[in-house]
């Protein structure tokens, strides 16, 4: 390893304002490492790691709200009202005012509500929705049903050409704001003022951004959004979801799964549908009542940080980061994918190797732990709130080792 790269990792570290929000999470025990052997979790935009405090809220919602208050919960314990409140805690995430965010349900299930409603409030006459070609595939796949369902086509459609492509016949562009197997972020603002200057909606993805950048999803004027909450947000494993629903629109948002828990009188009992007032309509069945408190409790590691710090170390950590590969690693053995401009990054970078799969799980064994996805991308996640710089430098010197 170069003195010269360490030493400015552990100077940028040392400069680095949110070094001490490391210390909120669980990360210096690892599997078959010794105590204090911290691996290097470059993983966070799949599985965020565990914030403190987390074990002992479950444990007082398990054993004290559920074990001892039981039924009382719903209310005492503020279980019925959970959906918005926790969505108001991701709501400056995202850039949202209160009152526009719930949490529930898996992302692929806010797909489907956010794109039905979509459509159902978009002029008529439109049949095309506009998917993202190199989505996520569950967004594709839960597109094709929903078009099917109300009579639309399926457009797959670049996200950089997005713009350029809404039509007088979409109805709804489903775009994710970054790219999860390149990294690239694309352009929110533009493509959001595209689509509406066209009559069109626009549902945002937001997996890979939310918890990595500013969002600013009310500045812009996003018609729907939603996002996961176990990557950058730190939920935990299977945590809700969230849908954005802009609060104009919350009036006419027809939802595809009217569930009780969005009805006007949710206890009335009552045999025909009535939608509540506001972002409640996002709202389906019962709440996740232990993984959603589990994603409240991790929301607290987000006290006193301004988002613009974490794009600040984002884009510092991924700038450092190719530094150090293009300096260790042998010419030719990588590529990166990742634009290498900042207006077009999110916070991972995904390099192109030969033999990605067993690259990948050498560094694994090495303590460096990152992704693989097919056919030949190694994927590093770079969570500000917990990743150091002296970690890139890491990452980058191990791959260098294994490619050797
Ligand atoms: C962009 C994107 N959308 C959706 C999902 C997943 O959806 P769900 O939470 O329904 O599994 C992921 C990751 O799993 C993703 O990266
Ligand atoms: N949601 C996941 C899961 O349940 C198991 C394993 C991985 C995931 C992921 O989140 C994958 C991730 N969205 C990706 O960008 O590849």
């Amino acid at each position: 390893m170069s003195d010269a790269l360490l030493r400015r990792a552990e100077e940028l570290d040392g400069d680095d304002r949110l070094a001490k929000i490391r210390d909120r999470f669980a990360l210096d025990t690892s599997p078959d490492r010794p105590a204090g052997a911290a691996e290097v979790y470059l993983d966070g935009n799949s599985l965020g790691a565990l914030p403190h405090g987390v074990a002992a809220r479950l444990q007082d919602v398990v054993e004290r709200e559920w074990g001892r208050l039981r039924i009382r919960s719903w209310d005492e314990s503020g279980w019925w009202t959970a959906p918005e409140r926790v969505g108001d805690r991701i709501a400056p995430l995202i850039g949202a005012a209160p009152g526009q965010v719930v949490v529930g349900d898996s992302t692929s299930v806010n797909v489907f509500k956010a794109l039905v409603a979509a459509v159902r409030m978009a002029p008529d006459g439109r049949d095309e929705v506009l998917v993202d070609a190199a989505t996520f595939p569950t967004d594709g796949y839960i597109a094709e049903s929903a078009a099917r369902m109300t009579g639309c086509t399926v457009r797959p459609v670049a996200a950089v050409d997005m713009a350029a492509e809404v039509g007088p016949r979409t109805a709804v562009a489903l775009v994710n704001h970054v790219d999860y197997r390149t990294g690239r972020l694309h352009d929110l603002p533009g493509t959001t003022a595209a689509a509406h200057a066209a009559g069109a909606l626009v549902v945002w993805d937001l997996c890979h951004s939310a918890g990595a950048l500013p969002v600013r999803l009310d500045e812009h004027g996003v018609d729907l959004a939603v996002g996961c909450t176990y990557k950058y947000l730190n939920g935990g494993p299977g945590s809700p979801a969230y849908l954005y629903i802009r609060r104009d629109l919350q009036p006419r948002f027809d939802s595809p799964l009217p569930g009780w828990n969005s009805h006007t009188d949710p206890f009335g009992m009552r045999p025909h549908y009535a939608p509540a007032d506001g972002v409640l309509r996002g709202r389906v069945g019962t709440p996740e009542i232990l993984s959603m408190l589990a994603l409240d409790a991790a929301l607290e590691a987000w006290d006193g940080v301004a988002i613009e710090d974490v794009r600040h170390k984002s884009l510092a950590l991924t700038d450092f980061f190719l530094e150090c590969v293009a300096e260790l690693v042998p010419d030719g053995l990588v590529e990166s994918i990742t634009p290498a401009e900042h207006a077009l990054r999110g916070s991972q970078v995904s390099l192109r190797c030969r033999g990605a799969g067993e690259v990948m799980a050498a560094l694994i064994e090495r303590g460096v732990v990152g992704d693989f996805r097919r056919p030949d991308v190694l994927r590093f996640g770079f969570t500000p709130l917990y990743t150091r710089y002296v970690d890139a430098l890491r990452a980058a010197d191990t791959l260098a080792d294994v490619l050797r």
